[in-house]
């Protein structure tokens, strides 16, 4: 007798869900994910209606499940945003260039407007040019620095009054567990804000910094893997071929590893990061501006100026911290991937590939 879905009883589970590890149908799984989405952004009023809002779209899972499911609640619940897809190319020759095809697929799929911005138009650089002076150590730094302020730059362009990323509860959980295990207070005490209103979350002036949320705080990434593939989403899934992030992906494996032992843990750790509190007198990093560029910024450069800076002047390794390095890809102690059950079998994916082998 086949097992009924633990929640309607009516239909055959085909699933078992990720976060909860209840036996479901498929017309289950779509309802509780999306709802929970749409309870994420309402109870954080993530949004005001008339609102024009940006999705960072980089063609891969998280951020194409995240245009179908914003648009879908949009109409749906009458939220009254006008959306945007919103894509920064890096300049990374085999990986971006493809990606940005799927983004402009997805353009039509969607029907949404599509805003592509690119490192080469803002600063003057690509990553392939970045990489051929830096080598692949380090180069994360530069790549992570550009994004943040090129998405920043893209949503002022768009005159938009939000960008909405696809960061998921894995993503948050483990930067909670780098924070920790570095000691950055700072960073841990904001790392988990859904909303914030600066780069890292630090507030900043307001006519400089677009406000940015991340709508899949608490959904798992395996359950944005299951929900692309069962709406046969079309998504890019190759993994950068720059991103040797060592130290993100030891605590990857270590949230995969406490995961496989209770799925809660996920949701535990982003619990215990919000509940961290900073002991009064502890002294934090103030925000300011740019002296060169006016964006945000914790000393009298911000990072992007002082890594350009470098670049420009045959000195790369300027405004590289040592908390900042990252190492080759040999170093990088598991490749990204998801297990997945469908069904009565589990399966490994890459980066959510290979799931038309279930
Ligand atoms: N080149 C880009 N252009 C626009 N948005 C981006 C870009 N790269 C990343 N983002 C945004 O930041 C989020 C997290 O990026 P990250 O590099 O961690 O990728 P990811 O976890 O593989 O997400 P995705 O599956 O959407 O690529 C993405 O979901 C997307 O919203």
């Amino acid at each position: 007798m086949p097992r009924l879905c633990d929640i309607c009883r009516t239909d055959r589970a085909v699933l078992k869900r990720p976060k909860t590890l209840q036996s479901i149908c498929r017309p289950c799984f779509y309802y509780v994910f999306e709802t929970e989405i749409h309870h994420t952004i309402t109870s954080s009023r993530l949004f005001q209606p008339g609102d024009r809002v940006a999705i960072g779209a980089s063609g891969g899972k998280d951020s194409t499940v995240l245009a179908h499911v914003l648009k879908t609640l949009n109409e749906r619940h009458r939220y009254g945003l006008e959306l945007f897809l919103l894509s920064i190319d890096e300049g990374i020759t085999g990986y971006r260039d493809d990606s940005l095809e799927t983004v402009k697929r997805n353009q039509q799929q969607y029907d949404l407007p599509l805003k592509i911005v690119s490192y080469e138009e803002l600063y003057r650089w690509s990553m392939d040019a970045i990489v051929k002076e830096v080598g692949l150590k380090n180069n994360c730094t530069f790549c992570g620095v550009f994004r943040r302020q090129a998405l920043d730059r893209g949503a002022q362009m768009l005159r938009v009054d939000h960008i909405v990323t696809g960061h998921n509860a894995d993503d948050i959980a483990e930067t909670v567990l780098m924070n920790l295990l570095r000691g950055d207070v700072a960073r841990l005490q904001r790392c988990t804000e859904i909303a914030t209103t600066g780069e890292d979350g630090a507030t900043g002036p307001e006519d400089r910094i677009v406000p940015r949320s991340k709508p899949f705080k608490y959904t798992y990434e395996k359950e944005i893997v299951m929900y692309a593939y069962f709406k046969k989403l079309d998504y890019f899934s190759t993994e950068c071929i720059y991103s040797p992030n060592a130290y993100r992906g030891y605590a990857r494996t270590f949230l995969k590893d406490l995961e496989a032992i209770r799925p809660s843990a996920i949701i535990d750790i982003i619990h215990a990061g919000e509940a961290f509190q900073v002991r009064h007198g502890v002294k934090m990093p103030t925000q300011g501006t740019c002296e060169r560029c006016g964006y945000i910024a914790s000393n009298r450069l911000c990072k992007a100026c002082v890594l350009l800076e470098g670049l420009n002047r045959g000195l790369p390794r300027l405004g590289i911290s040592r908390t900042g390095q990252h190492r080759t890809a040999e170093d990088i102690p598991a490749a990204k991937t998801v297990t997945v059950t469908v069904g009565d079998s589990s399966e490994v994916v890459r980066g959510g590939t290979n799931v038309a082998d279930w």
